[in-house]
């Protein structure tokens, strides 16, 4: 425990993204690093998807998956952890949008709404990405109570099909990582 945590554990979703260096290596060393911080458990992760870029298109194509994390840490420490590993394994911030090693997204907290300088809860452009919600729509339960599974299948129903996302069948967890998915 430190000066920024509960005594209340919450349930976090987080995306995660990466186009640029061994993106595999990239996705699993993140959450083993995330994992390893006090206060956050990876509970459950995604399969892994390859996708076409969106937004800024002359980059490389981007593995993209999702995890729940069970963690005591309020929503801005938890950000600022993210944002650490995101450093911490190389990423550089050159164009809006573009290549990353890795890129981490806080989102959805249990209960929290949030609009402040640095961080917006729910992610305000989650919704409309297929490359966040089908990984998403593979973590959440169909019991969730938030109100994230209603919000994952309206926004599945809204994409326009699933046009430049395919499932990488790679073990990507795997390695004695300790995690595996779903
Ligand atoms: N829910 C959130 N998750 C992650 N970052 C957020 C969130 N809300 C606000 N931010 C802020 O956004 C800043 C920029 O994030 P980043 O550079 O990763 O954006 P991006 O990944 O390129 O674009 P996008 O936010 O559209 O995914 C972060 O430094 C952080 O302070
Ligand atoms: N396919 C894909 N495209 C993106 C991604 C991403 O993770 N995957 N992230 C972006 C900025 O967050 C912009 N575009």
């Amino acid at each position: 425990m430190n000066n920024h945590s509960t005594s209340e554990y919450s349930e976090a979703y987080i995306a995660l993204g990466a186009n640029l260096g061994d993106r595999e290596r990239s996705l699993r060393e993140a959450l083993a690093l995330l994992d390893s911080r006090e206060g956050i458990e990876v509970t459950r992760c995604s399969r892994v998807y390859e996708t076409d870029p969106v937004g800024y298109l002359d980059q490389p194509k981007f593995l993209n998956m999702a995890a729940a994390l069970r963690t005591s840490l309020e929503p801005e420490c938890l950000l600022s952890i993210m944002l650490e590993t995101e450093n911490h394994l190389g990423r550089v911030r050159h164009i809006p949008n573009g290549p990353r090693t890795v890129d981490l997204d806080l989102l959805w907290m249990e209960g929290r709404r949030l609009d402040s300088a640095h961080l917006t809860l729910p992610h305000p452009r989650m919704m409309e990405r297929a490359f966040v919600l089908f990984p998403l729509n593979d973590i959440v339960p169909q019991d969730e109570t938030s109100g994230l599974r209603q919000l994952v299948d309206d926004a599945l129903k809204k994409l326009d099909g699933e046009d430049g996302i395919t499932l990488w069948t790679a073990d990507v967890l795997g390695g004695g990582s300790g995690l595996s998915a779903n």
